[in-house]
């Protein structure tokens, strides 16, 4: 009962035009127009189904540090800018950040209720701004494209003084994930290719650039890579391979 529920759901979020933060949800920029502008610009959820709104992580909190500030003023500023091909808007949207998109995802016939209940996106699950992922996504629908602003904290430390290799990859497949699923839909990760270059020193801001590649069939190839802040380092790049799924995938039907 509650897998039928929970597929209804989803399968209605979609036709109503549901702007994703997680797997579930989704926007082809090919086939649908984006979401009339906020005043934020950020793109919102249309069809949020509980009656609290969600707190979205992508804004600013105090643990930011002047860069990533500077750095997300900077694209926001790109949010607001007008073009001529688009009389009002430019082609830069911040994308809303949730850390539970469906309470219904269950993620499986098996997730018990409490399972269900405590499941948190990974790169959203740590309550105390700045300890792990500070992430803000901004993404260009004409270039298909997005980059993302990511401030490593603490408990992301893998070499001393250094982010994490997996935890790298992480922020990698979740900008490449989202920019595949902007694109193509619902997705899963098939494959994630990544060459580490250089360290990125914990508590630093990068740039995680994304872009389009190609699509074949079932298939979004995605490729990536994190510099820093300035664009004059490169700290790591990959390519990302997405498959396009059923949302039904998820729910083990
Ligand atoms: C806004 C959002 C916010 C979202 C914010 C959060 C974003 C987080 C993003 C995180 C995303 C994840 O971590 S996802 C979690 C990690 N990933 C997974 O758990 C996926 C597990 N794997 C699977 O479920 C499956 O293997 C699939 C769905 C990937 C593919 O299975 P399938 O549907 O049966 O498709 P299949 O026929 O095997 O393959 C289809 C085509 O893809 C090719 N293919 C399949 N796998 C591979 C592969 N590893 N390497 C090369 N090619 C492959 C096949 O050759 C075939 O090509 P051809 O013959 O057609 O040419």
């Amino acid at each position: 009962m509650m897998l039928r529920q929970g597929l209804h759901l989803v399968r209605k979020l979609y036709r109503d035009g549901f702007k994703l933060t997680g797997l579930a949800g989704r926007q082809s920029l090919g086939q649908a127009q984006l979401p009339a502008p906020q005043p934020d610009r950020a793109l919102t959820v249309s069809s949020w189904p509980f009656s609290s709104p969600p707190r979205d992580y992508s804004l600013p909190n105090e643990s930011w540090t002047p860069e990533m500030q500077r750095l997300y003023d900077h694209y926001s500023a790109l949010c607001e800018a007008e073009t001529e091909e688009e009389k009002k808007r430019g082609p830069w949207r911040r994308l809303p950040s949730y850390n539970r998109t469906l309470k219904y995802a269950t993620g499986g016939r098996c997730l018990s209720k409490v399972l269900q209940a405590k499941a948190r996106l990974f790169t959203r699950n740590i309550e105390e701004p700045g300890a792990s992922f500070e992430y803000v996504v901004f993404l260009n629908k004409q270039e298909k494209s997005c980059v993302c602003v990511f401030q490593a904290g603490h408990l992301l430390e893998g070499p001393p003084g250094h982010v994490h290799g997996g935890a790298i990859a992480t922020i990698i497949d979740s900008v490449t994930g989202t920019l595949a699923t902007y694109l193509s839909g619902p997705v899963m990760t098939a494959n994630l290719n990544i060459n580490y270059r250089s360290p990125i020193p914990l508590g630093s801001v990068v740039l995680v650039h994304s872009a389009l590649e190609k699509v074949e069939g079932r298939k979004t190839s995605i490729s990536c890579r994190v510099t820093s802040s300035d664009g004059g380092k490169l700290h790591t790049d990959a390519t990302g391979l997405f498959v396009s799924i059923n949302v039904g995938h998820l729910f083990g039907a």
